[in-house]
């Protein structure tokens, strides 16, 4: 039995050898390589990644290899340079942030090649930065050098930068706003004795030298809104956290009703509205959210969507004035506050709840011990997100339990669904008279 499957981590000192990892790793391999030999579909590498082509079934299988691979990596480079591989990972990034910044995939031809002097006469980054950042950015397969020419192509990567807006956005989020923003965690908990939970408190709002919070700057700053919204849209699709799984998290079917109404609370710009206005009927969405966001959003509202999904300005800490919904739905949100700011936006709520009503709440739920597994930690990696735009954190199932009977002990958690493959889980909260 492999550790990390065991939450007992005295099992760790049991580790299975280089060889077996390698042996199940091989056995994983195998499956997926026959499934793309047998549909004719390309071996996946570096120039073009093939995996998103694997059927659902496989995808866990493929995300169950990176798994693998990465604890093989991690006992191969052994534990000094494991360590300094993640105390380095900032220059990983800071490369990644000069092309991103630069638009440098946008200057490279997509089914051709340029110098690096083209490069640079193209992006307004001189020739010799252009050389040092790609070839970091090579080092981790975004962009590769013909070693003849020095003439650089795209890989998979960097022509994924170059074309998929919400997936460059989502770089860039990280790169430009919240990595660089992390860099002041460690200055606000000791200016404020760790004890602050206000989000205009944050290490995001120290590095921007405001006293607002994120979502108040941004609706100042229209391109980082929009770059913000585009990349949580990249966060809905094609891995742990596809909305698919949001489907099988809760029986949709059983409000799927005429009248019914679903309000998508800080919905945004309502993707996760529109998701589930495909796989439902009669429901009828509300997207609620703040004046800037409700302002921007109809306009990008695909128009098989009127009539079926609408844009109220509504500020989730003040009470819910409707006749009770179906359920009210949160995806992040509740993470973006620190508990006294979460039991508000669930008191809001209180008004508009009956019995029936549901409270969905699509979040990380961590699980209670450490996590390894890559596709696991990603909830641990929202966490430090978290702590650093908002003072705000990822909960466990029994955090959720807790403030949603410190607000009102009529809400009662009535399942906790995390389906297999998923990152993501919906705490599923009822409501008794
Ligand atoms: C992390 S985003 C999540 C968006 C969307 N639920 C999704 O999953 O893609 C949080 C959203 O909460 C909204 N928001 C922040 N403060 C709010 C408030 N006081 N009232 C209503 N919405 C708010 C933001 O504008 C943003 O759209």
């Amino acid at each position: 039995m492999y550790c990390r499957y065991v939450p007992d981590i005295s099992a760790c000192f049991k580790m299975p050898s280089l060889t077996s990892i390698a042996e199940g790793l091989l056995a994983r391999a195998k499956k997926l390589d026959a499934y793309l030999e047998a549909q004719n579909i390309p071996y996946t590498s570096f120039d073009e990644d093939t995996l998103d082509q694997l059927p659902n079934e496989l995808q866990d299988e493929r995300w169950a290899l990176g798994n693998d691979a990465n604890e093989l990596k991690q006992l191969s480079r052994g534990a000094a340079h494991a360590t300094l591989d993640c105390a380095l990972g900032w220059s990983d990034a800071l490369g990644l942030r000069v092309v991103y910044h630069y638009k440098l995939a946008n200057a490279v031809p997509l089914d051709g090649s340029a110098s690096y002097a083209e490069i640079a006469a193209a992006s307004g980054l001189k020739e010799d930065l252009c050389r040092r950042f790609m070839r970091i950015a090579m080092g981790f397969h975004v962009f590769t050098e013909d070693p003849e020419t020095q003439r650089v192509q795209h890989t998979a990567s960097s022509k994924r930068l170059a074309t998929d807006q919400s997936f460059s956005d989502a770089v860039g989020l990280e790169v430009e706003d919240l990595g660089p923003a992390s860099s002041k965690l460690i200055d606000v908990w000791e200016k404020y004795e760790q004890n602050t939970a206000e989000p205009n408190q944050s290490a995001f709002s120290m590095f921007n030298e405001t006293d607002k919070p994120i979502f108040a700057l941004f609706a100042g700053q229209p391109e980082r809104a929009r770059r913000f919204g585009s990349a949580m849209r990249h966060f809905t699709k094609g891995d742990s956290w596809d909305l698919r799984h949001m489907l099988s998290s809760f029986d949709w079917l059983s409000i799927d009703q005429p009248g019914a109404q679903v309000v998508d609370i800080g919905g945004g710009n309502g993707q996760i509205s529109q998701y589930l206005a495909h796989h439902t009927t009669h429901v009828h969405y509300i997207v609620q959210d703040l004046a800037y966001v409700v302002s921007q959003a109809p306009s990008q509202l695909p128009g098989e969507f009127k009539g079926r999904i609408e844009f109220v300005e509504h500020d989730f800490f003040t009470p819910q004035t409707m006749e009770p919904p179906a359920a009210f739905l949160m995806r992040y949100v509740l993470h973006n506050w620190a508990d006294k700011y979460a039991i508000r936006i669930l008191q809001s709520l209180v008004p508009a709840m009956r019995k029936g009503t549901k409270v969905l709440i699509y979040e990380y739920v961590l699980e209670d011990r450490p996590v390894t597994d890559l596709t696991g930690r990603f909830g641990f990696q929202m966490d430090a997100i978290m702590a650093t735009v908002f003072n705000a954190q990822e909960r466990t199932a029994a955090e959720y339990e807790r403030i949603l009977k410190e607000t009102d002990s009529r809400y009662v958690v009535e399942a906790v669904c995390r389906p297999e493959g998923s990152t993501m889980s919906i705490v599923q909260v009822g409501w008794t008279d």
